[in-house]
């Protein structure tokens, strides 16, 4: 019987790919990230093969996809499908957007509510778009502040707006699950564009939206 590869070769021999799906009859779906996956649980003392994590490769490999789906989303496109000439100019606020990001130190997920506002020059958005580009932006390698800061510039850029303010709450597991691990701690972000950076009333305004 022919010697199954060892994990290490795995890494390091792209032959590996091949041989997995060869010797399998189980669903592929990305054998390369698989095979990564796959050489990681060796690499943490677990045994790959054993029954409950046979999959876990495969899940795995999509999971990470799913997570890091926004690099190939465009927030220009989510919004330009749902531009309405609307002669609206008070400030609209969704609040509450939940959103599950990952940290790209340790990429381990942090997550929690994002709150965005805007004030119209002439055109409303749909709202789910909102949420959308948040989840645009979400799902990526990020750092909190940068992903607020894309989310504020993204709307501020494609819907022509006086102004667009975004503010983030997040917990990161990183510092809960490891390192400092501090469970109650949260973080709080904004990025404020046009009339909500120079108008301290139109800020005020939109926070007291926030407090609910
Ligand atoms: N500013 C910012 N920092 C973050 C974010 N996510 C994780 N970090 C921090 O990135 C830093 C990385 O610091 P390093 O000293 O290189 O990494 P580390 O040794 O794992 O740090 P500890 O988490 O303190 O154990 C840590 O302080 C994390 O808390 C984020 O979204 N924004
Ligand atoms: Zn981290």
């Amino acid at each position: 019987m022919a010697e199954k590869p060892k994990l290490t070769q795995v890494f390091t021999h792209s032959h590996y790919a091949t041989s997995f799906e060869a010797e399998s009859d189980e669903e592929v779906y990305d054998a390369r990230k698989e095979a990564l996956v796959k050489s990681m649980l060796g690499e943490i003392g677990e045994d790959p093969n054993r029954e409950g994590l046979r999959r876990t490769p495969l899940r795995v490999a999509k999971a990470m996809d799913f997570l890091t789906s926004g690099y190939s989303m465009s927030a220009e496109e989510i919004i330009k499908k749902a531009l309405f000439e609307e002669d609206v100019r008070e400030m609209v606020v969704v609040r509450d957007i939940e959103f599950y990001s990952m940290c790209e130190h340790h990429m381990l997920p942090f997550f929690g509510h994002a709150h965005v506002g805007y004030l119209p020059n002439g055109k409303v958005v749909g709202l789910s778009k909102i949420a959308r580009v948040v989840d645009v932006f979400a799902r990526r390698l990020q750092v909190q502040e940068r992903l607020t800061s894309q989310v504020a510039d993204a709307l501020m850029e494609h819907l022509g707006a006086h102004g667009v303010a975004v503010v983030m709450e997040a917990s990161h597991t990183c510092m809960m699950m490891r390192g400092v691990q501090k469970q109650r701690s949260s973080t709080v972000s904004s990025a404020m564009r046009g009339t909500f950076e120079t108008d301290p009333r139109t800020r005020s305004e939109f926070m007291s939206f926030i407090k609910g």
